[in-house]
């Protein structure tokens, strides 16, 4: 690939320098294109040689919220764009290097921000620096007894800042909330200065301002800190599957479950395509037997369901599994019993490992997501499923479009699409981004245009429709506010 030389000016380079050392200052080659966008199919691709990735011109590492500050500082002083970097795992275009109207632009890579900084068991808080990634947040906070629950399929890379600033949702959700549920407070850089907020664990003065730092993707500042508040480590769990006939009767049985207020900590519900995959992938004699089980109780349409709990005790597990049970009883749940709920557990971070041995065998593979209320998800279902049917089908090329719930809510839940197609060899990027703006008008009536994935590049032309233009110019106004020069993550969110 061809890597455009730095265009970071001397007298930015040399001012980084002196906040943070040579060694912490990579302009080379492999350093900026290893930061050269996220982990979305069309990154994959660009990294394959269709489209070319927005390379930075540096990769900068400080290693503490103050050497953060001074960067945004000689960032804005020099006029050149700040990409603050934490897994790198977005799949909107969020660390995409888009310089905007600067000369060049910096990512800022906060992997060296690797610090639990406190942790008060008594309140049951735990403050992070904001590089920490999902495993290490864990295995710092079980030394004191003590989990955060928010496990995203992308727990293994991503961080504890990439949380808060993709309002990120994890498999647990139903039982641990999504983050923005977690945050208590905020520390962030910003070219104004360091803003931290969080006092006390509810406040009147005025509006929530933490919740415009947490879903900020970068655009208003650097975050070097969170507050969230943790739990209790779980000493037992249980994961079970269990089989419901019909997408219909699926999603009545799991809006009991959240509007009775029982949903299992993980509550994921498939479509009879994802199901369908589900059992394909397993194969086998044991898979055979099930779905020969299924037909003997008349299971026309298998949607597969795991429930998961997790508890400090037996009697506190039981409790709540027997709750969820009764609820679910009315939708005649067919069991698989617990190894259907371990083998879905022990499997949930593999299947985006096989993305690029799908791309491999020349398949385009991506997915998407949304939400709604209960009254408008069959209806939102179907219109995206049309949608991507309609634009990927093609002579000889018939797309596996599955879908699922994972994070269901008293009043609506999401929705999770995978897609798998032959790609188009010639053309693949246009391919993907016609069904992706399909996809995006089937939903723009009827849901979110992202309900965890963030807004980004991609979604961020959607945005006015769902935020009115007024939202946008409340967003505008606080940027100008905290960023006047306009270097902080240039091109996302606000497009
Ligand atoms: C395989 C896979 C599975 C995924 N599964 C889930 C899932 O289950 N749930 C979910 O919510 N998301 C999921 N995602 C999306 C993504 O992982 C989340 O958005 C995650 O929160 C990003 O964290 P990160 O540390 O990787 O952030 P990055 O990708 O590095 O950054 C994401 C955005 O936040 C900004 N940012 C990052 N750190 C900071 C900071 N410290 N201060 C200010 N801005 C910052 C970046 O500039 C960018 O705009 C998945 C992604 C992949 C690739």
């Amino acid at each position: 690939m061809t890597v455009p030389e730095s265009g970071l000016p001397e007298d930015a380079f040399d001012a980084l320098c002196t906040v943070l050392g040579q060694a912490h200052v990579h302009t080379g080659r492999d350093d900026r294109l290893g930061r050269a966008g996220g982990l979305s199919y069309l990154d994959l691709l660009r990294h394959r040689g269709f489209g070319e990735p927005a390379v930075p011109d540096a990769v900068v590492a400080p290693g503490d919220p103050d050497e953060v500050l001074r960067v945004v500082e000689v960032c804005a002083a020099h006029d050149v764009g700040i990409v603050p970097f934490g897994g790198g795992t977005s799949v909107v275009g969020g660390v995409a290097a888009l310089r905007g109207d600067k000369a060049a632009v910096v990512v800022v890579d906060l992997y060296r921000l690797d610090r639990l900084v406190s942790v008060d068991p008594v309140s049951r808080l735990a403050v992070f620096q904001a590089g920490v990634t999902g495993p290490e947040a864990e295995r710092l906070l079980a030394a004191h007894g003590l989990t955060l629950g928010h496990v995203p399929q992308s727990f293994e890379r991503a961080t504890i800042g990439g949380f808060a600033a993709t309002r990120s949702s994890g498999q647990a959700s139903a039982g641990y909330g999504r983050f923005e549920d977690m945050v208590e407070g905020v520390r962030i850089a910003t070219p104004r200065g360091d803003w931290r907020l969080g006092a006390a664990p509810a406040s009147a003065a005025g509006p929530d301002l933490r919740q415009l730092v947490v879903g900020s993707e970068g655009a208003f500042g650097v975050v070097t800190e969170v507050t969230v508040r943790v739990r209790e480590l779980p000493t037992i769990r249980r994961y079970e599957g269990f089989v419901l006939d019909g997408w219909d009767a699926g999603v009545t049985a799991v809006r009991t479950l959240a509007q009775r207020r029982v949903l299992a900590d993980v509550t994921r519900l498939s479509d009879p395509y994802e199901t369908d995959v589900a059992f394909a992938m397993s194969g086998g004699w044991k898979t055979a037997l099930v779905r020969r089980y299924l037909r003997l109780r008349k299971v026309h349409e298998p949607c597969l369901l795991v429930l998961g709990w997790e508890a400090t005790s037996k009697e506190e597990l039981a409790a709540r599994r027997h709750a969820t049970l009764r609820a679910l009883a009315g939708s005649r749940p067919v069991s698989l019993g617990t190894p259907a709920g371990e083998s879905w557990r022990h499997g949930r971070f593999a299947g985006p490992r096989q993305r690029d041995a799908l791309l491999d065998k020349g398949v385009c593979v991506e997915t998407l997501e949304t939400a709604a209320y209960w009254a408008r998800l069959g209806e939102l279902r179907t219109a995206v499923r049309d949608a991507l049917v309609g634009s990927l089908s093609a002579p000889g090329r018939t797309p596996v479009v599955a879908c699922h719930i994972s994070h269901a809510y008293e009043t609506g839940a999401s929705l999770y699409f995978t897609v798998l197609v032959p790609r188009d060899a010639d053309d693949p990027e246009t391919q993907w981004r016609r069904a992706k703006a399909a996809a995006c008008a089937a939903i723009g009536p009827l849901g979110t245009i992202t309900h965890h994935h963030a807004v980004g590049v991609d979604h961020a032309p959607y945005l006015a429709a769902e935020i009115g233009t007024l939202g946008v110019d409340v967003l505008a106004s606080v940027k100008r506010t905290l960023d006047p020069d306009g270097v902080c993550n240039p091109g996302k969110l606000l497009g």
